[in-house]
């Protein structure tokens, strides 16, 4: 028996029947969806609050399963999603898998590949609270999800509990992937506004349009598509904070629309007449430099002062290397947890990559490195060869930033890689190495036609 909540996506009344039949025997708690537009209202409105699991069907007349996971991407909510796909759509199952999604299935699944997906997200949220159970003996502040060790972050870190305690709002700047969304959480769950809501969104990855109704929410009939009435975000974080990521990306409209929510603390939805008033701290965050988009006139100077009252910079990963090492060996016992790997360290060489590699991407670009590591290693030790970092030529700091194509690979290319590796390991027995890759025979079959792994034995 389990204890979680999962919610099913899926416009097949089979499989929704199905799915419902096997998770309910199994003690969890369900809920049910048959089109993707419900699906969002409901998540728009509530967040994903408490949900274990989305199992999310890839098509679907109305909202397709993709736009559902760009969807929930852009208001960041944390919720592993699986993707149900026909053979006939691999290929949104990997689009879906860029996308963030936990996992995919292709249908018709046996329940205990379900069941084996739900083991290992129920078993990462039972992690995640020893951490945090941890983190509180350690006196660490229990909603501090952050690792660090540097004077410079510490330096950050401390600013941000203590503008935390006052309800101005913050502008967090910083590379890419230096955690500025992590240090805007930090800051709502050790603020007087922690018992409430705190939601996010990227202004950069919605259009206008869906930017606008987002924030604002709409009344139906308000623009084409617009059949039911849809609450804002504004709204929905009442009273609690607003993390807007990616701010330097906001329109003119848009910003204008903004500036009269700080001024006047209420706002119009679209196509509304009547005002709503709300109460609600901004956060926001950016990876320009605002003061120039001001300069420039392309960022309002009155929202830039209303929103950034205090600001806090993020230093670059390369400029706090004590860090480095301390987020390796975290992003490592997450990963070999989650894959069921007995990885327990690096070797002295591959340490002395990493910690001498100038991460363009910052902490993100680690998290990936580490990953990718996780799955290609095959002893106890992550070796350089297995991180994107390493050249053939074994020359191990790079001065400069390579290339995007020779740091970042695809996850299908990772697939590919590994799939490979033990088609080799196994002398080419494929019953050998599916069992190995605890895939079904057929469905290797399958990869190795898609991948062109045919030739692997004269290899
Ligand atoms: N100090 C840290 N400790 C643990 N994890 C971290 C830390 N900093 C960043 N991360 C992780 O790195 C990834 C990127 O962090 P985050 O999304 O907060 O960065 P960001 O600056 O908001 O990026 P972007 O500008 O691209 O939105 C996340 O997975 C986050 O959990």
């Amino acid at each position: 028996m389990y204890s979680g909540r999962v919610i099913i996506c899926d416009d097949e009344v089979e499989i929704l029947r199905y799915l419902s039949k096997i998770l309910s025997a199994k003690g969890l708690d369900l809920e049910v969806f048959s089109s993707g537009s419900a699906l969002m209202t409901c998540l728009e409105n509530r967040g994903a609050d408490e949900c274990d699991l989305l199992l999310l069907d890839v098509k679907m007349p109305d909202l397709d399963g993709i736009e559902i996971l760009q969807r929930i991407k852009a208001l960041k909510l944390e919720i592993p999603v699986v993707i149900m796909t026909a053979y006939a759509s691999i290929n949104s199952a990997i689009e879906a898998m860029k996308l963030g999604a936990y996992d995919y299935v292709t249908k018709p699944f046996p329940k205990e590949k379900i069941f084996g997906i739900l083991e290992k997200v129920l078993e990462r949220k039972e992690l995640l609270k020893e951490n945090s159970a941890l983190k509180d003996e350690l006196g660490h502040p229990a909603a501090s999800p952050l690792i660090f060790a540097s004077p410079s972050f510490t330096e950050v870190h401390d600013m941000a509990l203590l503008v935390a305690q006052s309800d101005s709002n913050v502008v967090i700047l910083g590379e890419s992937g230096t955690g500025k969304e992590l240090v805007a959480s930090l800051i709502h769950q050790n603020s007087q506004r922690a018992s409430e809501r705190f939601l996010t969104i990227n202004c950069a990855a919605l259009s206008d349009t869906l930017l606008e109704s987002q924030l604002f929410g709409h009344v139906r009939g308000a623009f084409t598509g617009a059949i039911n009435h849809q609450k804002g975000l504004l709204d929905a974080a009442n009273n609690g904070t607003l993390f807007l990521d990616e701010v330097g990306d906001m329109s003119p409209a848009i910003q204008a629309k903004l500036l009269r929510v700080l001024q006047e603390g209420d706002f119009i939805p679209v196509g509304d007449t009547k005002a709503k008033t709300v109460n609600l701290r901004f956060l926001a965050a950016t990876n320009k430099d605002l003061e120039e988009e001001v300069r420039q006139k392309r960022f309002r100077e009155d929202l830039y002062f209303r929103l950034n009252v205090i600001s806090l910079y993020l230093p670059p990963l390369r400029e706090r290397a004590e860090d480095i090492e301390l987020l390796a060996r975290h992003f490592l016992r997450k990963y070999a947890a989650r894959m069921k790997r007995d990885i327990s360290d690096f070797t002295p060489e591959a340490l002395q990559l990493l910690t001498t590699y100038n991460w363009p991407g910052n902490v993100r670009e680690l998290e990936n490195a580490i990953e990718r590591a996780a799955i290609l290693t095959r002893g106890p030790l992550i070796r350089p060869e297995t991180l994107p970092v390493w050249r053939s030529n074994g020359l191990p700091p790079v001065a400069e930033a390579p290339r995007a194509a020779e740091r970042l690979v695809s996850l299908e290319t990772i697939e590919r890689e590994h799939i490979l590796h033990v088609l080799k390991a196994s002398g080419n027995n494929k019953s050998r190495a599916a069992r190995i890759l605890d895939i079904a025979r057929r469905t290797l079959d399958r990869k190795i036609e898609e991948f062109g792994l045919d030739d692997v034995g004269a290899l």
